[in-house]
Protein backbone atom coordinates (compact mmCIF):
# COMPACT_ATOMS: atom_id res chain seq x y z
CA UNK A 1 0.00 0.00 0.00
CA UNK A 2 1.30 3.45 -0.55
CA UNK A 3 0.31 6.73 0.68
CA UNK A 4 0.81 9.74 -0.29
CA UNK A 5 -0.22 12.68 2.21
CA UNK A 6 -1.62 16.16 0.24
CA UNK A 7 -0.15 18.49 2.76
CA UNK A 8 -2.69 21.63 3.23
CA UNK A 9 -2.87 22.11 6.67
CA UNK A 10 -6.55 21.59 8.29
CA UNK A 11 -7.46 20.66 4.49
CA UNK A 12 -4.89 18.24 4.70
CA UNK A 13 -5.85 14.61 3.76
CA UNK A 14 -4.48 11.28 2.29
CA UNK A 15 -4.34 9.37 -1.49
CA UNK A 16 -4.25 5.25 -0.46
CA UNK A 17 -3.27 3.46 -3.38
CA UNK A 18 -3.65 -0.39 -3.62
CA UNK A 19 -4.64 -3.20 -5.94
CA UNK A 20 -8.39 -4.08 -4.21
CA UNK A 21 -8.65 -1.59 -1.63
CA UNK A 22 -12.11 -1.06 -3.42
CA UNK A 23 -13.48 -4.43 -1.96
CA UNK A 24 -11.43 -3.36 1.85
CA UNK A 25 -13.04 0.42 1.27
CA UNK A 26 -15.16 0.38 3.89
CA UNK A 27 -12.03 0.40 6.25
CA UNK A 28 -11.34 3.70 5.68
CA UNK A 29 -15.59 4.85 5.06
CA UNK A 30 -16.80 3.12 8.27
CA UNK A 31 -15.16 6.05 10.22
CA UNK A 32 -16.19 8.90 8.63
CA UNK A 33 -19.80 7.44 8.32
CA UNK A 34 -20.83 8.32 12.11
CA UNK A 35 -22.89 5.39 11.84
CA UNK A 36 -25.72 7.05 9.03
CA UNK A 37 -26.36 5.83 5.90
CA UNK A 38 -23.30 6.59 3.03
CA UNK A 39 -24.70 7.89 -0.48
CA UNK A 40 -22.60 7.06 -3.26
CA UNK A 41 -22.81 9.21 -6.32
CA UNK A 42 -21.33 7.07 -9.89
CA UNK A 43 -22.23 6.42 -13.35
CA UNK A 44 -24.14 3.90 -15.45
CA UNK A 45 -20.70 2.16 -16.29
CA UNK A 46 -19.46 1.66 -13.08
CA UNK A 47 -22.07 -0.16 -11.71
CA UNK A 48 -19.69 -3.59 -11.26
CA UNK A 49 -17.08 -1.29 -9.23
CA UNK A 50 -19.96 0.36 -7.02
CA UNK A 51 -21.21 -3.35 -6.01
CA UNK A 52 -17.81 -4.04 -4.80
CA UNK A 53 -17.45 -1.10 -2.73
CA UNK A 54 -21.44 -1.71 -2.02
CA UNK A 55 -20.61 -5.10 -0.43
CA UNK A 56 -17.55 -3.89 1.57
CA UNK A 57 -19.76 -1.67 3.64
CA UNK A 58 -22.24 -3.99 4.14
CA UNK A 59 -20.45 -6.40 5.37
CA UNK A 60 -19.25 -4.01 7.99
CA UNK A 61 -22.40 -2.90 8.50
CA UNK A 62 -22.88 0.30 6.83
CA UNK A 63 -25.93 1.32 5.18
CA UNK A 64 -25.37 3.27 1.77
CA UNK A 65 -27.51 4.57 -1.10
CA UNK A 66 -26.48 4.60 -4.76
CA UNK A 67 -26.96 7.82 -6.86
CA UNK A 68 -26.48 6.31 -10.38
CA UNK A 69 -25.76 9.35 -13.53
CA UNK A 70 -25.47 9.26 -16.43
CA UNK A 71 -22.05 8.93 -17.83
CA UNK A 72 -20.19 11.57 -20.58
CA UNK A 73 -19.10 15.29 -20.25
CA UNK A 74 -22.72 16.11 -20.28
CA UNK A 75 -23.23 15.29 -17.12
CA UNK A 76 -20.79 18.11 -15.38
CA UNK A 77 -24.08 20.27 -16.40
CA UNK A 78 -26.30 22.47 -13.80
CA UNK A 79 -29.27 20.32 -14.74
CA UNK A 80 -27.26 17.40 -12.99
CA UNK A 81 -25.94 19.30 -10.32
CA UNK A 82 -29.52 20.30 -9.43
CA UNK A 83 -30.81 17.26 -9.63
CA UNK A 84 -27.80 15.90 -7.66
CA UNK A 85 -28.35 18.06 -4.70
CA UNK A 86 -31.98 17.68 -4.83
CA UNK A 87 -31.40 13.93 -4.17
CA UNK A 88 -28.76 14.38 -1.67
CA UNK A 89 -30.86 16.94 0.61
CA UNK A 90 -33.61 14.19 -0.08
CA UNK A 91 -31.34 11.54 1.24
CA UNK A 92 -30.98 14.20 4.60
CA UNK A 93 -27.12 14.55 3.92
CA UNK A 94 -25.65 16.91 6.76
CA UNK A 95 -22.50 18.83 6.43
CA UNK A 96 -20.64 16.49 8.49
CA UNK A 97 -21.21 13.57 6.50
CA UNK A 98 -19.11 12.37 3.55
CA UNK A 99 -20.68 11.72 0.28
CA UNK A 100 -18.86 9.13 -1.86
CA UNK A 101 -17.56 10.03 -5.41
CA UNK A 102 -16.97 6.51 -7.35
CA UNK A 103 -16.40 7.05 -10.64
CA UNK A 104 -14.31 9.08 -13.21
CA UNK A 105 -13.24 12.72 -13.31
CA UNK A 106 -16.54 13.70 -14.71
CA UNK A 107 -18.33 12.38 -11.33
CA UNK A 108 -15.22 13.36 -9.06
CA UNK A 109 -16.00 16.89 -10.61
CA UNK A 110 -19.43 17.05 -10.05
CA UNK A 111 -19.71 15.63 -6.71
CA UNK A 112 -17.23 17.81 -5.48
CA UNK A 113 -18.71 20.83 -6.51
CA UNK A 114 -22.46 19.85 -5.04
CA UNK A 115 -20.68 19.10 -1.79
CA UNK A 116 -19.20 22.97 -1.71
CA UNK A 117 -22.22 24.08 -2.26
CA UNK A 118 -24.76 21.48 -0.19
CA UNK A 119 -25.66 23.05 3.22
CA UNK A 120 -22.66 25.91 2.44
CA UNK A 121 -20.16 22.55 2.24
CA UNK A 122 -20.29 18.79 3.05
CA UNK A 123 -17.54 15.98 3.39
CA UNK A 124 -16.51 13.69 0.13
CA UNK A 125 -14.25 11.25 -1.01
CA UNK A 126 -12.82 10.70 -3.86
CA UNK A 127 -13.08 6.89 -5.51
CA UNK A 128 -11.41 7.41 -8.99
CA UNK A 129 -12.30 4.30 -10.78
CA UNK A 130 -10.57 5.64 -14.67
CA UNK A 131 -6.96 6.51 -14.97
CA UNK A 132 -7.37 10.12 -15.59
CA UNK A 133 -9.09 10.19 -12.52
CA UNK A 134 -6.53 8.22 -10.81
CA UNK A 135 -3.56 9.91 -11.72
CA UNK A 136 -5.03 14.01 -11.78
CA UNK A 137 -8.72 14.82 -10.58
CA UNK A 138 -8.83 12.88 -7.62
CA UNK A 139 -6.34 14.91 -6.09
CA UNK A 140 -6.22 18.88 -5.46
CA UNK A 141 -9.66 19.81 -4.75
CA UNK A 142 -10.39 22.01 -8.29
CA UNK A 143 -14.65 21.08 -8.43
CA UNK A 144 -16.64 22.09 -11.11
CA UNK A 145 -19.33 21.83 -14.04
CA UNK A 146 -19.26 23.10 -17.63
CA UNK A 147 -21.39 26.57 -18.81
CA UNK A 148 -22.66 27.27 -22.59
CA UNK A 149 -19.54 29.59 -22.66
CA UNK A 150 -17.07 26.75 -21.73
CA UNK A 151 -14.68 24.58 -19.52
CA UNK A 152 -15.34 24.61 -15.85
CA UNK A 153 -16.58 27.70 -15.81
CA UNK A 154 -18.89 27.28 -12.43
CA UNK A 155 -16.97 25.76 -9.70
CA UNK A 156 -15.19 25.88 -6.54
CA UNK A 157 -12.18 24.56 -4.58
CA UNK A 158 -13.29 21.94 -2.10
CA UNK A 159 -10.73 18.94 -0.91
CA UNK A 160 -11.90 15.76 -0.09
CA UNK A 161 -11.61 13.94 2.67
CA UNK A 162 -9.77 11.04 1.89
CA UNK A 163 -9.03 9.29 -2.19
CA UNK A 164 -8.70 5.67 -2.10
CA UNK A 165 -7.09 4.57 -5.61
CA UNK A 166 -7.79 0.91 -6.68
CA UNK A 167 -5.75 0.55 -10.00
CA UNK A 168 -7.60 -2.75 -10.57
CA UNK A 169 -10.75 -1.76 -11.31
CA UNK A 170 -9.12 -0.04 -15.02
CA UNK A 171 -9.29 -3.43 -16.38
CA UNK A 172 -12.93 -2.63 -17.18
CA UNK A 173 -11.74 0.71 -18.50
CA UNK A 174 -12.34 1.18 -22.23
CA UNK A 175 -8.44 1.60 -23.92
CA UNK A 176 -9.41 5.01 -25.26
CA UNK A 177 -10.30 6.11 -21.61
CA UNK A 178 -7.12 4.76 -21.29
CA UNK A 179 -5.11 6.73 -23.32
CA UNK A 180 -7.06 9.80 -22.68
CA UNK A 181 -6.29 9.80 -18.83
CA UNK A 182 -2.15 9.17 -20.00
CA UNK A 183 -2.19 12.54 -21.89
CA UNK A 184 -2.23 13.77 -17.71
CA UNK A 185 -0.01 11.00 -16.78
CA UNK A 186 2.83 12.25 -19.37
CA UNK A 187 1.92 15.59 -18.47
CA UNK A 188 4.19 15.62 -15.29
CA UNK A 189 7.07 14.78 -17.02
CA UNK A 190 6.52 17.43 -19.42
CA UNK A 191 5.81 20.20 -16.69
CA UNK A 192 9.59 19.63 -14.97
CA UNK A 193 10.26 16.10 -14.63
CA UNK A 194 12.07 15.06 -17.72
CA UNK A 195 12.83 11.75 -15.96
CA UNK A 196 9.54 10.76 -15.92
CA UNK A 197 9.02 11.71 -19.57
CA UNK A 198 11.81 9.59 -20.55
CA UNK A 199 10.21 6.43 -18.04
CA UNK A 200 6.65 6.98 -20.21
CA UNK A 201 8.40 7.08 -23.65
CA UNK A 202 9.94 3.42 -22.52
CA UNK A 203 6.84 2.70 -20.46
CA UNK A 204 3.75 3.74 -22.18
CA UNK A 205 3.08 0.56 -24.41
CA UNK A 206 2.89 -1.86 -20.77
CA UNK A 207 0.54 0.86 -19.16
CA UNK A 208 -1.73 0.92 -21.96
CA UNK A 209 -1.72 -2.69 -21.89
CA UNK A 210 -2.71 -2.70 -18.45
CA UNK A 211 0.76 -4.41 -16.85
CA UNK A 212 0.42 -3.84 -13.25
CA UNK A 213 3.81 -2.40 -12.19
CA UNK A 214 3.77 0.29 -14.79
CA UNK A 215 0.10 1.52 -14.07
CA UNK A 216 1.37 1.54 -9.76
CA UNK A 217 4.49 3.35 -11.16
CA UNK A 218 2.49 5.91 -13.09
CA UNK A 219 -0.33 6.22 -10.53
CA UNK A 220 1.80 6.76 -7.33
CA UNK A 221 4.28 8.82 -9.34
CA UNK A 222 1.76 11.67 -10.91
CA UNK A 223 -0.42 11.68 -7.03
CA UNK A 224 3.14 12.65 -5.91
CA UNK A 225 3.59 14.95 -8.27
CA UNK A 226 0.18 16.53 -7.84
CA UNK A 227 0.05 16.57 -4.28
CA UNK A 228 3.74 18.11 -4.27
CA UNK A 229 1.94 21.24 -6.51
CA UNK A 230 -1.06 21.58 -4.59
CA UNK A 231 0.71 21.60 -1.47
CA UNK A 232 2.76 24.61 -2.82
CA UNK A 233 0.00 26.46 -4.31
CA UNK A 234 -3.65 25.08 -3.38
CA UNK A 235 -5.73 27.71 -5.32
CA UNK A 236 -3.28 28.50 -8.22
CA UNK A 237 -2.41 32.16 -6.96
CA UNK A 238 1.40 31.99 -7.09
CA UNK A 239 1.41 30.22 -10.67
CA UNK A 240 2.83 26.96 -9.34
CA UNK A 241 -0.36 25.61 -9.83
CA UNK A 242 -0.88 26.84 -12.83
CA UNK A 243 1.74 24.26 -14.34
CA UNK A 244 -0.99 21.75 -14.36
CA UNK A 245 -2.63 23.33 -16.75
CA UNK A 246 -0.02 22.63 -19.74
CA UNK A 247 -2.49 22.05 -22.76
CA UNK A 248 -5.45 22.79 -21.79
CA UNK A 249 -5.92 26.32 -22.93
CA UNK A 250 -5.54 25.14 -26.26
CA UNK A 251 -7.08 21.41 -25.01
CA UNK A 252 -10.33 23.48 -23.35
CA UNK A 253 -10.92 25.42 -26.50
CA UNK A 254 -10.75 22.12 -28.90
CA UNK A 255 -13.39 20.43 -26.21
CA UNK A 256 -15.45 23.70 -26.50
CA UNK A 257 -15.43 23.30 -30.38
CA UNK A 258 -16.59 19.92 -30.26
CA UNK A 259 -19.34 20.18 -28.05
CA UNK A 260 -17.88 18.67 -24.76
CA UNK A 261 -18.94 15.12 -26.32
CA UNK A 262 -17.65 12.25 -26.69
CA UNK A 263 -15.84 13.53 -30.07
CA UNK A 264 -13.20 14.33 -28.32
CA UNK A 265 -12.60 13.64 -24.52
CA UNK A 266 -10.59 15.57 -22.41
CA UNK A 267 -7.39 13.99 -22.50
CA UNK A 268 -7.73 14.00 -25.97
CA UNK A 269 -7.69 17.98 -25.61
CA UNK A 270 -4.84 18.34 -23.65
CA UNK A 271 -2.74 15.67 -25.64
CA UNK A 272 -3.20 18.04 -28.75
CA UNK A 273 -3.36 21.54 -26.36
CA UNK A 274 0.05 19.85 -25.29
CA UNK A 275 1.73 19.48 -28.94
CA UNK A 276 0.75 22.84 -29.39
CA UNK A 277 1.72 24.36 -26.71
CA UNK A 278 5.10 22.74 -27.41
CA UNK A 279 4.96 23.62 -30.87
CA UNK A 280 4.19 27.17 -30.68
CA UNK A 281 6.97 27.04 -27.93
CA UNK A 282 9.51 26.26 -31.06
CA UNK A 283 8.14 27.87 -33.35
CA UNK A 284 9.01 31.17 -31.29
CA UNK A 285 12.19 30.25 -30.40
CA UNK A 286 11.78 29.05 -26.65
CA UNK A 287 11.86 25.37 -27.16
CA UNK A 288 14.57 23.27 -29.49
CA UNK A 289 12.46 22.16 -32.25
CA UNK A 290 13.45 18.73 -31.62
CA UNK A 291 11.88 18.46 -28.00
CA UNK A 292 8.45 19.61 -29.76
CA UNK A 293 8.67 16.84 -32.22
CA UNK A 294 9.96 14.29 -29.65
CA UNK A 295 6.50 15.06 -28.05
CA UNK A 296 4.44 14.92 -30.62
CA UNK A 297 5.80 11.47 -32.03
CA UNK A 298 5.20 10.14 -28.41
CA UNK A 299 1.76 10.95 -28.30
CA UNK A 300 1.42 9.99 -31.81
CA UNK A 301 2.80 6.85 -31.44
CA UNK A 302 0.70 5.81 -28.59
CA UNK A 303 -2.71 7.19 -31.06
CA UNK A 304 -3.33 10.49 -29.32
CA UNK A 305 -4.07 13.10 -31.51
CA UNK A 306 -1.05 16.11 -31.64
CA UNK A 307 -2.52 18.99 -33.27
CA UNK A 308 -5.70 20.52 -34.10
CA UNK A 309 -6.59 18.26 -37.26
CA UNK A 310 -5.80 14.99 -35.60
CA UNK A 311 -8.28 16.05 -32.68
CA UNK A 312 -10.48 16.03 -35.36
CA UNK A 313 -11.85 19.99 -35.08
CA UNK A 314 -12.24 21.85 -38.14
CA UNK A 315 -12.29 25.17 -36.77
CA UNK A 316 -9.45 28.15 -37.33
CA UNK A 317 -7.52 30.08 -35.09
CA UNK A 318 -9.96 33.11 -34.73
CA UNK A 319 -12.16 30.39 -33.54
CA UNK A 320 -10.32 28.77 -30.98
CA UNK A 321 -9.20 32.13 -29.46
CA UNK A 322 -12.19 33.27 -29.16
CA UNK A 323 -12.71 29.72 -26.61
CA UNK A 324 -9.91 30.87 -25.00
CA UNK A 325 -11.00 34.19 -24.05
CA UNK A 326 -13.15 32.10 -21.04
CA UNK A 327 -10.03 31.05 -19.78
CA UNK A 328 -9.77 30.75 -16.22
CA UNK A 329 -6.35 32.15 -16.03
CA UNK A 330 -7.07 35.51 -17.92
CA UNK A 331 -6.17 38.37 -15.79
CA UNK A 332 -6.60 42.02 -16.15
CA UNK A 333 -7.56 41.35 -19.90
CA UNK A 334 -4.52 39.40 -20.29
CA UNK A 335 -4.44 35.44 -21.52
CA UNK A 336 -1.09 33.55 -19.58
CA UNK A 337 -0.07 30.50 -21.39
CA UNK A 338 1.87 27.74 -20.27
CA UNK A 339 4.95 27.23 -22.55
CA UNK A 340 8.18 25.17 -22.58
CA UNK A 341 11.82 26.16 -22.61
CA UNK A 342 12.26 22.23 -23.50
CA UNK A 343 10.64 18.87 -22.31
CA UNK A 344 10.69 18.97 -18.63
CA UNK A 345 10.64 23.06 -18.48
CA UNK A 346 7.73 24.47 -18.53
CA UNK A 347 6.79 27.88 -17.58
CA UNK A 348 3.58 30.54 -17.56
CA UNK A 349 4.61 33.18 -20.11
CA UNK A 350 2.38 36.72 -19.72
CA UNK A 351 4.00 38.11 -22.63
CA UNK A 352 1.75 36.19 -25.85
CA UNK A 353 0.26 38.05 -28.29
CA UNK A 354 -3.27 36.66 -28.76
CA UNK A 355 -2.62 37.17 -32.74
CA UNK A 356 0.30 35.42 -32.72
CA UNK A 357 -1.50 32.46 -31.72
CA UNK A 358 -4.01 33.15 -33.86
CA UNK A 359 -1.51 32.61 -37.13
CA UNK A 360 -0.12 29.64 -35.54
CA UNK A 361 -3.24 27.78 -35.08
CA UNK A 362 -4.18 28.98 -38.97
CA UNK A 363 -0.81 27.60 -39.79
N1 LIG B 1 -10.60 18.41 -11.04
C1 LIG B 1 -9.47 18.23 -11.68
O1 LIG B 1 -8.38 18.54 -11.19
C2 LIG B 1 -9.51 17.60 -13.04
C3 LIG B 1 -8.32 17.12 -13.61
C4 LIG B 1 -8.39 16.51 -14.86
C5 LIG B 1 -9.61 16.34 -15.50
N2 LIG B 1 -10.74 16.79 -14.90
C6 LIG B 1 -12.05 16.56 -15.53
O2 LIG B 1 -12.27 15.15 -15.57
C7 LIG B 1 -13.17 14.87 -16.63
C8 LIG B 1 -12.68 13.70 -17.43
O3 LIG B 1 -12.57 12.59 -16.57
P1 LIG B 1 -12.51 11.10 -17.14
O4 LIG B 1 -11.58 11.03 -18.26
O5 LIG B 1 -12.33 10.22 -15.98
O6 LIG B 1 -13.94 10.94 -17.81
P2 LIG B 1 -15.29 10.27 -17.31
O7 LIG B 1 -15.58 10.52 -15.91
O8 LIG B 1 -16.31 10.67 -18.33
O9 LIG B 1 -14.98 8.71 -17.48
C9 LIG B 1 -14.67 8.20 -18.75
C10 LIG B 1 -15.62 7.05 -19.14
O10 LIG B 1 -15.25 5.89 -18.42
C11 LIG B 1 -16.39 5.32 -17.77
N3 LIG B 1 -15.83 4.63 -16.61
C12 LIG B 1 -15.37 5.19 -15.47
N4 LIG B 1 -14.75 4.25 -14.72
C13 LIG B 1 -14.82 3.10 -15.41
C14 LIG B 1 -14.33 1.79 -15.18
N5 LIG B 1 -13.56 1.49 -14.12
N6 LIG B 1 -14.61 0.84 -16.09
C15 LIG B 1 -15.33 1.13 -17.21
N7 LIG B 1 -15.79 2.35 -17.51
C16 LIG B 1 -15.53 3.32 -16.61
C17 LIG B 1 -17.30 6.49 -17.54
O11 LIG B 1 -18.62 6.07 -17.41
C18 LIG B 1 -17.08 7.29 -18.81
O12 LIG B 1 -17.86 6.75 -19.85
C19 LIG B 1 -13.27 16.14 -17.47
O13 LIG B 1 -14.50 16.75 -17.22
C20 LIG B 1 -12.14 16.99 -16.96
O14 LIG B 1 -12.41 18.35 -17.08
C21 LIG B 1 -10.72 17.41 -13.70
O1 LIG C 1 -5.53 20.52 -10.81
C1 LIG C 1 -5.23 21.44 -11.58
O2 LIG C 1 -4.89 22.55 -11.18
C2 LIG C 1 -5.29 21.23 -13.05
O3 LIG C 1 -5.16 22.17 -13.81
C3 LIG C 1 -5.51 19.83 -13.53
C4 LIG C 1 -6.13 19.76 -14.92
O4 LIG C 1 -5.74 18.51 -15.48
C5 LIG C 1 -7.65 19.78 -14.90
O5 LIG C 1 -8.15 19.48 -16.19
C6 LIG C 1 -8.29 21.03 -14.35
O6 LIG C 1 -9.65 20.83 -14.12
C7 LIG C 1 -8.18 22.19 -15.30
O7 LIG C 1 -8.37 23.32 -14.53
P1 LIG C 1 -9.10 24.62 -15.04
O8 LIG C 1 -8.83 25.57 -13.93
O9 LIG C 1 -8.45 25.02 -16.34
O10 LIG C 1 -10.53 24.27 -15.23
ZN1 LIG D 1 -6.87 18.12 -17.28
Amino acid sequence: MTTIPVALGSRSYDVVIEAGVLARAAEWLKPLSRGRRMAIVTDENVLQHLATLQASLTAAGVESEAIVLPPGEGTKSWAMLEQLTDRLIDLGIERGDHVVALGGGVIGDLVGFACSILKRGCGFVQIPTTLLAQVDSSVGGKTAINSRAGKNLVGAFHQPALVLIDPDVLDTLPLRHVRAGYAEVVKYGLIDDPAFFDWCEANAPALLAGDSAARAYAIAHSVAAKARIVAEDERETTGKRALLNLGHTFGHALEAEAGFSDRLLHGEGVAAGMALAFGYSAAHGLAPAIDAERVAAHLRAIGLPDDVATAGIAADGETLVAHMLHDKKMDAGTLPFLLARGIGATFLDTSVDLADVRAFLDA
